[in-house]
Parts: C-alpha cells; structure tokens; sequence
C-alpha cells in the first residue's frame, strides 16, 4: 500500500524496459458511478499509475479541458470526501496505484490529519498538490509520512538549481518534471532545450522522473520519455473520455511501451 505499491509499479514498469505512462483523470466527470470503470480501463491498458484530480473552485494551474471537466463534476455534487469514499469502496480489487491531485484548500477544509488517514484507508498511494510550495510543506508532511502516502513534488521549468536539487532530493514516488511555463492543455512545440532539462533532472534524481503538461500525441509520448521516464497526460485523456475516443488512450499507452 501506499508508498511502496507506486515504487513497485515504476520499478517494475521501468525493468521491463517501457517508460512509465500515468493518464490523469477528474474524478467524478461523468459522474463518480464512472470512476470504477474509468479506472479498471486504465488499468487494463496499461497505465502504470493513474493521477486523480479532485475538483476544485479555484483549479490556478488548470487548463481550459481540466477546469471544465472539474466544474462538471463539482455540479454533480463530487467532494473530496465523496471521491475517497469511492475509493474505498472498491480498493480490494484495484490493482492500478492511484496518487490524488489537490488543492491544498480542500485538504485543509478537510483537517490535515483527517485527510491523510482517509487517504490511507482509501488506498490512495500518492499526492500532487500543486499549490504547497516547499516552505510550506512543513504543514502536513508528517502526517504523510505516518501513513505511507508519497509526496510528488513538481519541478518548474523556472525553478532554480538549488531548487531543483531540493524538489529532487525530497520528492517521493516521482519527480514530477513540468515542462512548459502556465497551465495544463495540449501544446504543439516544447521549448527548444527541453530534452537537455529533462536529462539532467532525470541524472540528479533518484526517483523515476517523469514530463508532464501539454503531451497529447504518441510522438510527444515516445519523445519526452525517451529523455527521462515517462510521462503524464492530462487533457488529451479528460478530451478523450469525453468523445468515447478510448483507441487513442490505448494508442497514447502504447507509444510508452519498449521506448530507449
Ligand atoms: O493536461 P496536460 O497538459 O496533459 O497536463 C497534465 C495535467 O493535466 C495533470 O497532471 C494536472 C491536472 N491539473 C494539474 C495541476 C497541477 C499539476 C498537474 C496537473
């Protein structure tokens, strides 16, 4: 559980040679009835570890797709507390680790202790909360500690050298490496020394490091992780559920699979 399980699924996923792949869902677009099935499909696919996002009011580093996607399920009525009691419901038979992506205001909302003990009976691996900066973490890393949950941490791409040394040394389950400056959606062109960046993050971290904002298409997939260890793709996935369009999903998976 917990920590462990998402080291497991990157070690494993690493070994046999693919890069990792971690498809970023919102939790309860659709309806939170979906999450179940989203997640076994995802799981099937093989996803090594998905990322689900609980809708927030004030979603600062979300995109056009995901902030829409959040504002569906939040007037479906879907709570952080609603999302983990789904969680828990079904967690004996998932087998796909799960890391939550939150705002740090529902989590206080929630009571931090509450929250981290929730989490771990909910079978809930790993967190992303983008907006707790490393001065802050002070707040609740403890807490994460006693339940085993792994804190992800996000290295900007405007992130200093001493920065990233410390998000690099901290960083727990994987290094989370943004590679574009403002918010999620698809982008046609990265930076143009993107591939230096994600290689010497990759060389610093002990941890699996993975690119993530703006990936939508198999050749993205295969070309940023071959610079470090995989990927994270958000609102090509959201646009995707929302068509029915899932053979791009598994396309997406695919292009993660036997990269050098
Ligand atoms: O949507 P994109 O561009 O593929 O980016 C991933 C992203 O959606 C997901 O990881 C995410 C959604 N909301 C976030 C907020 C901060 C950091 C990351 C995220």
């Amino acid at each position: 559980m917990g920590k462990q399980k998402l080291d497991k699924a990157f070690q494993e996923t690493l070994e046999k040679g693919d890069k990792a792949f971690v498809p970023y869902i919102m939790a309860g677009d659709g309806g939170l009835d979906q999450l179940e099935e989203q997640l076994t499909f995802l799981q099937e696919s093989g996803a090594t570890v998905v990322e689900l996002g609980i809708p927030f009011s004030d979603p600062v580093a979300d995109g056009p797709t995901i902030q829409a996607a959040g504002l569906e399920a939040l007037d479906n009525g879907v709570s952080l507390r609603k999302v983990l009691a789904e969680l828990e419901r079904f967690k004996e038979s998932r087998k796909i680790p799960i890391v939550l992506m939150t705002y740090i205001n529902p989590i206080y909302a929630f009571g931090v202790e509450k929250f981290a003990n929730a989490c771990a009976k909910a079978g809930v691996d790993g967190l992303i909360i983008p907006d707790l900066p490393l001065e802050e973490e002070g707040l609740i890393v403890r807490k994460l500690k006693d339940a085993e949950i792994a804190l992800i941490r996000l290295a900007a791409l405007t992130s200093t050298p001493e920065r990233i040394e410390e998000i690099a040394k901290r960083t727990e389950g994987f290094l989370y490496a943004v590679t574009v400056t403002g918010t999620t959606g698809a982008r046609n062109e990265f930076k143009q020394n993107l591939a230096e960046h994600l290689a010497a993050l990759t060389e610093r971290c002990n941890a699996p490091v993975l690119a993530g904002f703006g990936v939508s298409t198999p050749e993205q997939v295969k070309e940023l992780s071959s610079h470090c260890n995989g990927v994270v793709v958000g609102s090509k996935i959201v646009d995707a559920l929302h068509n029915g369009d899932r053979a791009s999903i598994v396309e997406l998976i695919e292009a993660s699979k036997r990269v050098k």
